[in-house]
């Protein structure tokens, strides 16, 4: 996640690369490929000044929150702002392992900050100011669009957003399989399906109809479209996608439950 980010505010060019530090925890050479692929600076964690640092973006398993919390903790000032990228981590739980009046937000973006065209969840913690919420909506707006919202709504924006591009790749993945087995073979199979899912979402943002509204337009009396609705709607399809997005919600609310209780194993 954190590539998919840096690749789109570099390209972005908000910043200039060499302004935007990256570190993990241990893979050294994972640093030197993203120093050699996007110009930033990758450097151990050691090795951080963390001086020179307005936004830091937290973006490790939330497993790892505890670790990390710990080891910045006492390193930032009450002027530098927390950035968190994982899910299930409320902005709460930071502010408590952290030192008073710690400004942190929680942000939900999705891998396709990769090409500038995530959509993003901001949520500010009760300490951050909004001069910082309004620099850290035009930084993620370099990763594409941002929503602010309720935190209390974070949960099903991760089920709908930060987890949503997986449901349409394995929407493909069927695409591509049904069309293989009708003899198309599979790098056109994935352009026009491609093409198929861009071109709804377009429909869907640029036009005034709603998407029931435009359901209907495609669907003719007994026509191809009504037969292949049928086929969805007795499949499950809809509950399915509903199913989906609450089963990712309520995972991201399992994670803040177990955090307390110390058994986060993701
Ligand atoms: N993948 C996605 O689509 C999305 C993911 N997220 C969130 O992003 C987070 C990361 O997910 P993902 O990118 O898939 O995970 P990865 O396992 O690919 O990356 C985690 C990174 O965190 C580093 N790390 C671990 N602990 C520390 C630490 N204490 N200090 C610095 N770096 C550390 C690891 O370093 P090393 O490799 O050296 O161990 C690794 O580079 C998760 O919390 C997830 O909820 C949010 C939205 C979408
Ligand atoms: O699967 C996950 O837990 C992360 C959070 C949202 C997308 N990927």
């Amino acid at each position: 996640m954190a590539e998919a980010m840096i690749s789109g505010i570099v390209e972005a060019e908000l910043i200039p690369a060499e302004q935007i530090i990256a570190t993990n925890k241990s893979n050294e050479e994972r640093l030197q490929q993203l120093r050699n692929k996007y110009g930033i600076r990758a450097m151990k964690r050691e090795e951080l000044d963390f001086s020179s640092v307005d936004f830091f973006i937290l973006a490790m398993k939330p497993k790892d929150i505890d670790e990390a919390l710990s080891s910045i903790k006492d390193k930032v000032t009450k002027e530098q702002v927390i950035l968190s990228v994982l899910a299930g981590i409320p902005t709460s739980y930071m502010e408590e392992n952290l030192n008073e009046d710690q400004q942190v937000i929680r942000v939900m973006p999705n891998t396709s900050s990769m090409l500038r065209e995530s959509a993003t969840a901001l949520s500010p913690g009760k300490h951050t100011s909004m001069d910082k919420v309004i620099l850290a909506k035009k930084l993620l707006a370099c990763i594409g669009e941002v929503y602010v919202i309720e935190e209390d709504k974070m949960d099903i924006f991760t089920g709908i957003a930060g987890s949503g591009p997986a449901y349409f790749y394995y929407l493909m993945e069927h695409i591509e399989k049904t069309a293989k087995e009708a003899g198309l073979d599979e790098e056109t199979a994935r352009q026009i399906g491609s093409q198929t899912i861009l071109g709804a979402a377009k429909m869907m943002m640029e036009q005034d109809d709603t998407p029931a509204d435009l359901r209907k337009k495609v669907t003719s009396p007994n026509g191809t479209t009504a037969a292949g609705l049928a086929a969805l709607e007795k499949h499950g399809g809809g509950e399915a996608i509903s199913e989906a997005i609450k089963g990712a919600a309520q995972r991201s609310e399992e994670i803040s439950a177990n955090l307390n209780k110390k058994i986060v194993t993701q």
